[in-house]
């Protein structure tokens, strides 16, 4: 075996080459690669290396002996500590390129696709302040109440007040749960010993500012949950919904199976386009408005419709690219795992005056291939799916159907990439992507590809 130059908690002088998938700076000492968190492509620093493993080690800067001119202050004063964002030092300008670059390098390293067009990453007019979901720990820390990220690799939570990405209302939800629970004596879940009650807070605000909070409990029992309640409506007046969502499990799912509404109304509206949305606790619904409609009129742009089409929306959540598509086919089908979004996705079709969309509760793998058997055709399917990609009876299903085209949307460029491959061998060439940047500040990377079938 050959043995690793390096050696645990020594000290080294580093050149920064590149930028991981994490967002990490990545260089070599004598060949052997190491990450360097917070550092970036282009800098020297020196380091001490803390964890060596078979085929890489990982740093921490003691010092930058030569900065990039792309380095920033960061804005949040906790950036160093929490695992929420990755990019905040690097100016957001570059971290558009960089979200480029990722797409690119993934696409030629894992799809082995050279050559292929990839634009420049279309970048938000403001990237603070953008999400609409906040989903944050609750634990103690002695006496305190602490409510905020996890820090990174970690499950230390971070105490935030004021997250810069999250929408303001949502670091309202925050402070007045944090207030609430200290002052109730409510008690917070340990994950260790798996006791206590409430785990996690879930704000989500929409853009005309209704808002919704989701108290995650590890038990049934929510006590004294109709003081907590009248407290919260106080604090927070643009609140419309409150409900309780049960985990009693002991892993790292946020949400369980169970909902229970406290007080106000099941949903909360967003809008996108012309079309509005009604969004329950489980329901995905994409965590950057703004952007998610620069993202679905680039996918309606590839989708290239004239009215005629029948259309499959794999992967459709609450249905928000199924209507945007069911305005311009003839017929569109939408398909979810997810029992409440689909429900959502049915009474926003309704609300939206949209006829021509039909959902099925189903698991993609399963649900494609009856349609198939059905005698269902797509001229043009659009796909969704979450990071880890389609299964290879989707792809397949997807291709037996013989589509003109297949608009992807993805938040995992290696599986997009990976999946492009695959189509690749079914007939269905990639022709472009469009980076959208749906998480500025951190290093998650949304893309749409344009993948059409060969003529045969
Ligand atoms: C990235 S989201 C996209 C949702 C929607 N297209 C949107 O933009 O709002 C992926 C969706 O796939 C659903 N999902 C996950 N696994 C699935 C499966 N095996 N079959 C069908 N849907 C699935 C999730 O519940 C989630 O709503």
């Amino acid at each position: 075996m050959k043995s690793v130059p390096i050696k645990k908690d020594a000290k080294y002088t580093i050149n920064i080459t590149g930028l991981g998938s994490n967002g990490e700076g990545v260089g070599r000492i004598d060949g052997f690669t190491v990450f360097v968190p917070y550092s970036l492509a282009g800098e020297q620093a020196e380091i001490v290396v803390h964890t060596i493993k078979k085929n890489y080690a990982i740093g921490r800067i003691v010092h930058i002996t030569a900065a990039s001119p792309q380095r920033v202050t960061p804005r949040c004063g906790l950036y160093y500590e929490c695992g929420g964002c990755q990019l905040q030092h690097l100016a957001y300008e570059t971290q558009l390129k960089i979200k480029q670059q990722q797409v690119t390098d993934a696409v030629e390293r894992i799809g082995g696709q050279k050559n292929l067009t990839v634009h420049p990453t279309l970048g938000a007019q403001n990237p603070w302040n953008y999400r609409n979901k906040m989903q944050f720990p609750v634990g103690r820390d002695k006496k305190k109440i602490i409510i905020g990220c996890f820090a990174q690799g970690s499950h230390q939570i971070i105490n935030t007040e004021n997250c810069y990405i999250q929408k303001e209302l949502n670091n309202d939800i925050v402070n007045a749960v944090r207030d609430i629970v200290q002052k109730l004596g409510i008690s917070v879940y340990d994950e260790d010993r798996h006791m206590g009650m409430l785990r996690h807070v879930v704000g989500r605000v929409g853009r005309g500012g209704e808002c919704m909070l989701v108290l995650v409990t590890a038990t049934k029992e929510l006590r004294r949950s109709k003081e907590f309640v009248s407290l919260l409506r106080q604090k927070l007046p643009k609140l419309v919904s409150v409900q309780q969502n049960v985990q009693t499990y002991r892993n790292n799912v946020i949400m369980g199976r169970e909902t229970n509404l406290l007080w106000g109304k099941p949903t909360i509206k967003d809008t996108l386009g012309m079309l509005s949305f009604h969004i329950s606790p489980r329901s995905f619904f994409q965590i950057n408005t703004d952007q998610a409609e620069i993202l679905y009129r680039k996918a309606l742009e590839y989708a290239n419709l004239t009215g005629r089409e029948t259309v499959i929306d794999a992967y459709c959540g609450t249905g928000t690219i199924t209507l945007f598509l069911a305005q311009k086919a003839r017929k569109v089908y939408g398909i979810e795992i997810v029992k409440p979004a689909v429900i959502d996705a049915q009474k926003n079709a309704r609300d939206n005056h949209v006829k021509n969309a039909e959902f099925i509760v189903g698991d993609a793998t399963i649900v494609m291939p009856q349609l198939h058997k059905q005698g269902v055709r797509a001229d043009v399917v659009v796909v969704d799916p979450p990071r880890a990609g389609c299964t290879p009876t989707v792809l397949k299903t997807f291709a037996d159907m013989r589509p003109k085209r297949i608009v992807y949307v993805s938040c995992n460029p290696a599986s997009l990439a990976r999946d492009i491959a695959i189509l690749n061998g079914l007939g269905y060439g990639a022709e472009q992507i469009q980076p959208v940047d749906m998480f500025p500040m951190t290093s998650h990377v949304e893309a749409v590809a344009l993948i059409q079938r060969r003529t045969m």
